[in-house]
Formats: structure tokens, sequence, C-alpha cells
């Protein structure tokens, strides 16, 4: 358990003495039970108190992807909006509303920082296995026996806040990697984006973008989600009102 809780396996240590499966058929995986084990009337109570509250642009934004987290049809987001425009309460709202019935969301985020601030948030390199020095033609790091990636096929929606701190690459692998994954759920997922999994990033391009060491601004502009091919089928969602600046709420440029 100690070795799932960190992504790991038996596997990762080729020189120890692996139990026989057969003898443990009761055997599960238990990052999968943490993730379903959260207080689902707690969380109900939860998002039935932040829907009273969410503005018309964050009802539209939510049920938009709710739409595309009860369907097949998948979609893949990217909800864009100013700091204070309400990005994480949309966040916590949503995986209220998942995990209250009885789904997977996994929540990640491009730093520890702010992964701190999503309920149950990682980073994307642990919850995902994005690599830190990665190239173009990486993929994530699980390998297929791993119970990171039974979690992940069993999730229902990624959340992946402050996207564009992340080089475009982090994306296209995971995008490549999830096709792969998901194709074991249903062969037609090698063909869908992020192999048939509702993926939503967030964040805004005002903040920081991704930092190319000795790069030019031609450098960080080609290392941005906004020059990688995946944007062709993203659908962007924006949210245009301050809320942090409370009762004037408005709307900024
Ligand atoms: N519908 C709402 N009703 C009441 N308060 C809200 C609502 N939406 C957002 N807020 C509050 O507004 C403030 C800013 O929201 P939030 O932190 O979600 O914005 P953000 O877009 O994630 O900002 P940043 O990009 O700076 O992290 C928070 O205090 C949040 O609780």
């Amino acid at each position: 358990m100690l070795l799932q809780e960190n992504g790991r396996s038996l596997n990762d240590f080729k020189s120890m003495l692996r139990p026989n499966a057969a003898d443990m058929p009761t055997f599960t995986n238990k990052i999968i039970i943490d993730e379903l084990n959260y207080n689902k009337d707690e969380l109900e109570k939860t998002h039935a108190d932040m829907l009273l509250m969410l503005t018309d642009e964050q009802g539209s934004v939510q049920d938009k992807i709710m739409e595309s987290v009860g369907s097949d049809d998948n979609g893949f987001f990217f909800l864009y909006g100013y700091g204070g425009t309400g990005k994480s309460f949309i966040w916590k709202s949503l995986s209220a509303v998942v995990r209250s019935k009885g789904l997977i969301v996994l929540n990640v985020a491009s730093s520890g920082i702010s992964a701190l601030l999503l309920p149950g948030g990682r980073t994307a390199h642990s919850t995902l296995t994005v690599l830190i020095e990665i190239n173009e033609p990486s993929s994530l790091t699980m390998e297929k026996d791993n119970p990171r990636v039974d979690l992940v096929r069993a999730a229902k929606l990624i959340i992946w806040d402050e996207a564009p701190m992340m080089h475009r690459w982090c994306f296209e692998a995971v995008d490549r990697s999830l096709r792969d994954i998901m194709s074991k759920n249903d062969p037609l997922n090698k063909f869908r984006p992020f192999g048939g999994m509702t993926v939503v990033l967030g964040g805004d391009f005002r903040q920081i973008l991704h930092v190319v060491r000795k790069g030019s601004r031609e450098d960080i502009v080609d290392a941005s989600i906004n020059s990688s091919k995946i944007r062709a089928y993203c659908n962007v969602l924006r949210l245009t009102v301050n809320m942090r600046l409370g009762a004037s709420s408005v709307p900024v440029e």
C-alpha cells in the first residue's frame, strides 16, 4: 500500500520476490478506493450550497463540463479567466458534484503550490507522471501494470489548473498516452482526444507562462499550449466577471 500511495509497485524493484496474484484474489487498487472514499452526502450538500452561489456564466461553464462528463461524447475544454473570476471556485464545485456521484475526478496543477488549492489536488507530474525534463516525443512514464494507470482509466474528469505554466509537450504527451491507456476500455478511444476522457485545463495567460531558459519571445509562444495541434479540438470557455471585487462584479477586459 505504501508503494501504491507513491505511484510505485513491486514491479519497479526487479530484484524483489513478487507474491503470486492467485494468492490474493481480493486484491484491489487502494488509490482507487481512496478516490471513492469521499463523504458523498457532505459533498452533495457542499455542491448544493455552491450551486446557489454560481453566477450565470459560472453555471453555464459547469453545465457544459458536466454534460461532457455524463456523456460518451467527451470534451476537451480550456477555462480561461483572469485572476479572481472564479476558476478555483468552479473546480471546487465540479469536484464536489462529480465525487458526490461516486465518480473519480483527478485534480492536478502545474505546480505544487497551486495543487494545494485544489480539493485532493496533486501535481500533474505526480498523478499523471508527466516528465519534468520533457521532449517533443515524450510520453507519460506509467508502466502498464502500475496502479496509477488503473486510476486514470477509472477517472471521469481531469481538471488541470495553471495550465499555461506548462510546455505544450506536456499536454501532447498526456493526449498520446491517454489514447493508449483508454483504448483498453474501448479501442475507438485511440482516435478520441485524450482517449475519450473529459479534460479541463484552466488558467490565465496574463499570469506566469512556461519559462524557456534563455528563450526568445518566439520560443515562449511556441512552448505555449496555444501553439499546440491539440488546440484544434479545444472548446474555450470564458469567465469575465471578477468575483474577487465582490459586489461591484465588474467585467474585466
Ligand atoms: N459564485 C461565487 N460566489 C461567491 N464567491 C465567489 C464566487 N466565485 C468566486 N468567488 C470568490 O471569489 C474569489 C476569487 O475566486 P477564485 O479564487 O476561484 O478565482 P480564480 O479565477 O481561481 O483566481 P486566481 O486565478 O487568482 O487563482 C474567491 O474568494 C472565491 O471564493
